[in-house]
């Protein structure tokens, strides 16, 4: 059925939602690249394929025949230059299709109410606060719904309950594990070791050393909280969901937890991967 006429052209309800549904994905596409260098390489491409454009539209044979060759391994390049964005936009769709997550699925069938996290906050809190003051360094993440075997296979594997003095003791000087990153799901200590994704976010200050790029970088690809513990200033700092809350007090450390770990609804931020300093 057609819904306006435009000289030749006839319109119809298909093409409007056609048109409405590119939109949205490039939409989408542009907050997932937002800020990262991939963002830059897909505008170079797009200038490329003007270029093309404007020489097949001129009459720049051999120009026309030159680039036309480089858009046709394109497709191809593009896959393998965007892989980390692809990764992370399927991750995106199939967090938001999650049925756990879904605020319909929670009205109808939502579990029995909690008032506290699966993971104990108090004993993690109050090893981040003596780390804090003693400047001991340290990188912890703290899951909520994704499984992190993955990353936990990367260190060395603990299963221990978690508690304050096995945090120190693992963050402590002259602990053999105290390099990489501690992972905690529920209430057990899993690994210690353990190797994060670095953000590439080039929002990122540049001065923002490695622990502090690992913790935004896991919560860009999962949904669990990380935190940092900085060695150099004593500083704590959180990430979730690629935010990162730098230079917090254990008190804003335990609450922003506590709701970021209890809301089993909160949807992703859509625009993946750019990372505000809240200072
Ligand atoms: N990808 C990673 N995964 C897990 N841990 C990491 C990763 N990168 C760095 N770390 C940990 O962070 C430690 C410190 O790294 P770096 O000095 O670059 O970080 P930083 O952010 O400047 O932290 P600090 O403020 O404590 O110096 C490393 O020794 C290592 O234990």
């Amino acid at each position: 059925m057609s819904v306006m006429k435009i000289g030749f052209l006839d319109i119809e309800w298909v093409d409007l939602l056609d048109v409405l549904l590119l939109a949205f994905l490039l939409y989408q596409i542009y907050f997932l690249v937002k800020g990262t260098i991939a963002s830059r390489i897909f505008l170079g491409y797009l200038l490329i394929y003007l270029l093309y454009l404007v020489a097949k539209a001129v009459g720049l044979e051999l120009l026309t025949t030159l680039l036309g060759y480089f858009i046709s391994v394109g497709a191809l390049a593009l896959i393998i230059i965007f892989q980390q964005e692809i990764r992370r936009f399927l991750l995106i769709i199939g967090k938001s299709t999650n049925l756990a997550n879904s605020r319909f699925f929670m009205r109808w069938f939502r579990p029995p109410t909690v008032s506290e996290p699966a993971t104990p906050l108090k004993p993690i809190v109050d090893a981040c606060k003596s780390m804090s003051s003693e400047f001991t360094g340290g990188l912890m993440v703290v899951s909520k719904n994704d499984d992190l075997d993955k990353f936990v296979q990367t260190g060395d594997s603990l299963d221990a309950l978690v508690s304050k003095r096995l945090l120190l003791s693992i963050a402590g000087q002259y602990s053999p594990l105290r390099d990489g990153a501690v992972i905690i799901t529920d209430d057990r200590i899993r690994a210690a070791r353990c190797i994060l994704p670095i953000s590439e976010n080039d929002e990122i200050l540049t001065s923002t050393g490695f622990r502090h790029r690992a913790a935004i970088g896991i919560t860009e690809v999962t949904d669990a909280a990380a935190i940092a513990i900085s060695e150099e200033t004593g500083r704590i700092s959180l990430a979730i969901d690629g935010e990162f809350y730098a230079n917090i007090s254990s008190a804003e450390l335990e609450e922003k937890l506590q709701d970021y770990l209890m809301d089993a609804s909160k949807p992703r931020r859509r625009d993946n991967g750019k990372s505000n300093n809240h200072a």
